[in-house]
């Protein structure tokens, strides 16, 4: 598994020559349950939790010169331009001394995909996806209480129409490869989790035989 990532084909100063790393991506609606599945495959996996809207989250809050556009269009809803994103995810991964990544909330449309592909030379082993119907995604993100900026209804609804005309046609692309790994995320937390442990624990076994 895993996929050995050139140099050559890297930005100056990017990955290091030949560093295997394994991706993953965790795909969804807003409010599907993407960072609450992470959390719980990172404690059972050994997985690194990288989420995007995290890391521009804190791109904002370092004071970086693009933290006012970052700003925004996550308050519009938008997606921000693929350069910035890879660029946080790049150097995340070079940072970080695992080789197993969870890439949360990314790609979230063909420039975010088709960009990390050329830049980092990376295919996902499989793309985990929580399908959630949008009114139980809107209850969660109007209960989430984590002072998001976005987590307001007008913006909630700016958020499904880009999800639904730009992240899922990249799902659609990945289902299209067979990569895809859909997951019934209307459920309660555990029984969700139960659903991902059938996905990564059989990929486990076969490691360890
Ligand atoms: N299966 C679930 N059932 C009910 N609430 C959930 C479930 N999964 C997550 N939540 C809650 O819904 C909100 C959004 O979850 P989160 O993991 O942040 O989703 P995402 O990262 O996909 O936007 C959080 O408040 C979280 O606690
Ligand atoms: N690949 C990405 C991921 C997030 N974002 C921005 O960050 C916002 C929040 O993303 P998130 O993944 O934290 O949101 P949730 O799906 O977790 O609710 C998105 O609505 C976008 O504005 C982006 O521009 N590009
Ligand atoms: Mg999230």
């Amino acid at each position: 598994m895993g996929t050995v990532v050139d140099s050559a084909n890297q930005g100056a100063g990017s990955m290091p020559p030949n560093k295997k790393v394994t991706v993953i991506f965790v795909l969804g609606g807003p409010g599907s349950g993407k960072g609450t599945q992470c959390t719980n495959i990172v404690e059972n996996f050994g997985y690194t939790h990288l989420s995007a809207g995290d890391l521009l989250r804190a791109e904002i809050k370092s004071g970086s010169e693009n933290g006012t556009m970052i700003s925004n269009m996550i308050k519009e809803g938008k997606i921000v331009p693929s350069e910035v994103t890879i660029k946080l995810l790049q150097r995340a991964i070079q940072e970080n001394g695992n080789d197993k990544f969870l890439i949360d909330g990314f790609p979230r449309n063909e420039e975010n995909r088709a960009a990390f592909e050329l830049v980092t030379g990376i295919e996902p082993e499989f793309v985990l996806f929580f399908d959630c119907p949008e009114e139980e995604m809107e209850r969660r993100l109007l209960g989430r209480n984590q002072g998001r900026e976005d987590d307001n209804i007008e913006t909630i609804r700016k958020r499904f129409k880009v999800y639904m005309e730009s992240s899922l046609p990249v799902i659609e692309y990945y289902n299209s490869k067979g990569k895809v790994r859909k997951i019934d995320a209307a459920k309660p937390v555990g029984e969700v989790f139960e659903a991902v442990k059938a996905v990564f624990a059989p990929a486990d076994e076969k490691v360890a035989a």
